[in-house]
């Protein structure tokens, strides 16, 4: 089995029940890890996982960790808010409607949904840090549909005539940039 040496314990550092359970999906053997770690800030994603495993790899050595960011970026405002998408759609923040006002007005719905995974592993010489990226584009629409979670309702990928919350997991997984960065994983893991 490819897989084999992924299990079994591969800890997925996340606090999101989403995310957890879309990764579980496509990779079973992952077990979440849902630990309150400091997070940087920075518009590098990469930056972020890397901080984050680092700091993980310090309180638990020896195992092999995974950090996913993932990110929505519109046109109409430059590529913001990306990975900065979590605190623009808060309670009590713009929200799922304001962004889609914002699009609106501006008369710009493209955006892009970006999922960076991060791998930390021992290896012989120290540690192995890779990383693994799956985009898609879209529009950003006003919410619909009960499906997914965080901004599922408002994103509409190319392609498809729903928004990820309008569609069954499977039909997300099908569209969706996790997909994307798990299915560059699987590669590498694949070629050893
Ligand atoms: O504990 P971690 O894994 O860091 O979880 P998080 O919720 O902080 O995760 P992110 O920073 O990656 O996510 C930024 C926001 O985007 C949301 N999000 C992540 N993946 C999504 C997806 O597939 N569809 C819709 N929203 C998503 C997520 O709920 C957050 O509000």
């Amino acid at each position: 089995m490819k897989n084999a040496k992924a299990a079994p314990q591969l800890l997925f550092l996340t606090g999101n029940a989403g995310k957890l359970r879309e990764i579980q999906a496509a990779l079973p053997e992952v077990r979440a890890w849902d630990v309150d770690l400091p997070e940087i800030q920075s518009v590098d994603p990469r930056r972020v996982i890397e901080a984050k495993l680092l700091e993980a790899t310090r309180l638990l050595p020896g195992q092999r960790l995974m950090v996913e960011d993932t990110s929505l970026s519109l046109d109409a405002l430059g590529g913001l808010p990306g990975p900065l998408i979590k605190w623009f759609i808060a309670d009590g923040s713009l929200g799922l409607e304001g962004l889609a006002d914002v699009a609106a007005a501006r008369g710009n719905l493209q955006a892009r949904a970006t999922t960076w995974i991060g791998l930390l592993e021992p290896s012989a010489t120290g540690l192995s840090l890779r990383f693994f990226e799956g985009t898609v584009r879209g529009r950003i629409v006003r919410p619909v549909g009960q499906s997914g979670f965080g901004w599922d309702p408002i994103f509409q990928p190319e392609g498809a005539d729903k928004t990820f919350a309008q569609m069954t997991p499977e039909e997300k997984t099908r569209f969706s940039m996790r997909s994307l960065a798990l299915d560059a994983l699987r590669k590498a893991w694949e070629h050893g």
